[in-house]
């Protein structure tokens, strides 16, 4: 079935097998022994633990090379399980911290991307996250690094550890971002609470909430959600795998549908999960008895949710 993917952090399909190939050819010297041992580290408690292999593990990316190749190996996957559109998020200060230059990551990631839609029939667009941990200030000197190449960069979001960095911390740099014409998305309510999720929206002004899910504990939030339709993009398998909820079948994800929000499924960190979006659909239809018709409305709210024009819109809508 024909979807969009749009929320996917680019570094978060990184597959085991790519990590060893990097570290090898970059001379990076890894804690684990081979690529079954890696394999075995990502069982997560929390999003903590999970980011904490994250940064490690991309670690291993330094040349254009590798983000072209990261690129490359998300596409060939995606286009497998029916992505027709991808709007990818990568972290620009997880590299650069590294001393990786900026322009390293968006020439090797751009040199895949550009012609993702002769070689794989995937559209695409990047948006830049801020991580909230590192705080405001260097939110602010990353958009000031990222602000000559915004002609590159379709959005900025926020994502990294949640809970203790709400969003209206990075009200200057997202409005900053909107003076630049960019889309605004944030991660908010995955395991932060829905105040955070009332600050994205009124405080940053975001057009999508990133996961979203502690919505349903705030029936004011829903209601406001639902009238201005705003997109929540769901990750039904990482909140598994994080423990933001206790099991797939008691996701509350069909009360967020049935309270009328524009609901869209997603991968998020697919080499870490379990799963690529394709496999995000097929574990609703087995685990909460998804039909056909509903995981077809929900492929069809990630046309609607996406940010591509309109009569794009209208030509991946009419592909399903
Ligand atoms: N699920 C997630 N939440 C917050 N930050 C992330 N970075 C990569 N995946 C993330
Ligand atoms: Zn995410």
């Amino acid at each position: 079935m024909p979807k969009a993917e749009l929320h996917l952090h680019i570094e978060g399909t990184l597959e085991p097998e790519l990590v060893f190939a990097c570290a090898r050819r970059n001379g990076v010297q890894l804690p684990f022994a081979d690529v079954e041992e890696l394999r075995r580290r990502y069982v997560f408690d929390d999003l903590q633990s999970f980011l904490d292999l994250y940064y490690l593990a991309m670690g291993v990316l330094r040349t254009e090379r590798d983000f072209t190749e990261l690129a490359d190996a998300y596409l060939a996957r995606a286009r497998e399980q029916g992505v027709r559109h991808a709007e990818i998020f990568f972290d620009p200060q997880a590299h650069v911290s590294r001393g990786v230059p900026l322009e390293v990551v968006l020439d090797g990631l751009e040199a895949s991307l550009s012609t993702a839609p002769e070689r794989f029939g995937i559209s695409t667009r990047l948006i830049a996250c801020f991580l909230r941990d590192r705080g405001p200030r260097e939110a602010m000197e990353t958009w000031e690094a990222l602000e000559p190449h915004t002609a590159r960069l379709h959005g900025v979001g926020l994502d990294s550890a949640e809970v203790g960095h709400p969003p209206d911390a990075f009200e200057p740099v997202f409005a900053r971002a909107r003076q630049a014409g960019l889309h605004l998305v944030a991660h908010a309510g995955e395991e932060g609470p829905p105040d955070y999720i009332w600050q994205a929206l009124d405080v940053l002004g975001v057009e999508r909430v990133d996961h979203g899910i502690r919505a349903i504990e705030d029936p004011a939030l829903l209601a406001r959600l639902a009238r201005d339709r705003t997109p929540l993009t769901v990750c039904p398998l990482s909140n598994v795998r994080l423990r933001c909820v206790p099991s797939l079948a008691e996701h509350r994800l069909p009360e967020l549908v049935d309270a009328g929000l524009l609901v869209t499924i997603n991968s998020d960190d697919p080499a870490y999960f379990g799963g690529y979006v394709d496999d995000n659909f097929q574990a609703l239809k087995r685990e909460l008895g998804f039909g056909d018709d509903v995981l077809r409305e929900l492929a069809a709210n990630s046309f609607r949710a996406s940010f591509v024009e309109e009569d794009e819109r209208a030509r991946l809508l009419g592909e399903l």
